[in-house]
């Protein structure tokens, strides 16, 4: 373990100091665009405006012939558009780091458009050794090529090692952006016997008791629930951030909703979009229900300094409850500044 003191310290000499707190950021999707294909990647300066996060994937889902294309075409798209003008952030997500590909990866990616590069996404992600290895090279490219912002990590959750070291991950480093759920790598890694890629399965369900002769009630079961549980208490409990991952298929928008609001109910700050019929849904998900939003108002109006007892609506209010009001009424004003329909429906001062 490092000594407190030099937890903050940056790792090279000439690197910027690591954050002491995440910058507040409204992330809501993180929108996967496949940098090798030229039709896709034309579109980013438009796409752009309208989501919170573009992010320029170079790992799995493009094939291995293509991955030198996917890098260039990462620094092409990093420079061709001014993404912190519309406050959208620029991510990547490099190859892991067993595969032939990452050096080139990072090497040419920080030297190029390290300035502009807010998140690397680092896959497959076993434990809090593959985060120190990955928070050195940073620091040393950083130096190397005068980065003065430095450059997040935020860790995929897709293998059964990694579930088990979650919570010595989310704590490896102040450079700890958030993590997601993969649930096709974690599915494989776990042997769970599933081909989707995230969402639930129609044989994974309870059955009611039998009642004589009347047909047993049953109900489908969230696959995913205990390890976003633990996943976002490892997160909240480091002050970082917690995703639900991509959802794969892309003809049924009503899962995909399902999927994302249980994500977001449970304390997730966004997911992937893999696809732009994904990017409305997550809009819709990860910005607070406009009622919940007045009525975490009241409550936060009713008790101004947080402390104390009264009731609404027959309901009793304490220390507690303005602290989830406050949850709701912060994000709330978050979204706001970004989307005026909303910020006309919420109302907040
Ligand atoms: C398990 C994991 O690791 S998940 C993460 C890895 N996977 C990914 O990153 C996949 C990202 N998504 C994609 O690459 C694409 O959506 C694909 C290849 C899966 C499907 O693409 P298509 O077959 O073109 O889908 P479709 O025909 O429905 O697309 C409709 C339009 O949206 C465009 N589009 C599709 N995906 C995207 C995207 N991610 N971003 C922007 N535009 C997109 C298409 O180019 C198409 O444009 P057009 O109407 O002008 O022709
Ligand atoms: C998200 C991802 O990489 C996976 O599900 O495997
Ligand atoms: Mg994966």
């Amino acid at each position: 373990m490092k000594l407190p003191r030099r937890f903050f310290q940056p790792l090279a000499t000439g690197a910027p100091a690591p954050f002491r707190e995440l910058p507040v950021r409204l992330e809501r999707m993180i929108h996967f665009v496949p940098p090798h294909n030229d039709k896709v990647r034309a579109r980013v300066p438009e796409l752009a405006g309208t989501v919170d996060v573009v992010l320029g994937n170079l790992e799995d889902a493009v094939p291995a012939d293509q991955k030198e294309a996917a890098r260039k075409g990462f620094v092409a798209m990093a420079q061709a558009t001014d993404f912190a003008a519309t406050g959208t952030g620029l991510w990547t997500r490099i190859n892991a780091l067993n595969s032939p590909w990452i050096l080139d990866d990072l090497f040419t990616i920080v030297a190029e458009v390290g300035d502009k590069l807010d998140v690397v996404m680092v896959p497959k992600v076993e434990g809090p050794w593959d985060i120190h290895y990955i928070d050195q090279l940073l620091a040393q490219l950083e130096a190397r090529h005068g980065v003065t912002k430095p450059i997040l990590v935020h860790a995929i959750l897709e293998t059964a090692e990694g579930v088990a070291n979650v919570d010595a991950i989310a704590s490896a480093s102040p450079r700890m952006h958030g993590m997601s759920l993969g649930p096709a790598d974690l599915a494989a890694s776990r042997g769970m016997k599933t081909t989707r890629v995230g969402g639930g399965h129609p044989d994974y369900r309870v059955i009611a008791d039998p009642a004589g002769d009347a047909p047993r009630a049953s109900a489908q079961q969230d696959l995913w629930h205990y390890t976003i549980a633990k996943m976002v208490d490892a997160c909240m409990a480091n002050g970082i951030k917690a995703f639900y991952g991509p959802f794969g298929d892309f003809s049924d928008g009503a899962a995909c909703e399902a999927q994302f609001r249980n994500a977001f109910l449970m304390g997730c700050a966004g997911a992937w979009t893999l696809h732009p019929s994904q990017v409305a849904i997550a809009k819709r998900v990860f910005a607070p229900d406009p009622a919940e939003v007045a009525f975490a108002a009241r409550i936060v109006e009713a008790m101004p300094d947080g402390t104390g007892a009264v009731m609404l609506d027959g309901k009793m209010q304490d220390d507690a409850t303005w602290k989830q009001a406050k949850v709701i009424v912060d994000l709330a004003k978050l979204v706001a500044a970004k989307d005026p329909e909303l910020a006309a429906v919420y109302k907040l001062g």
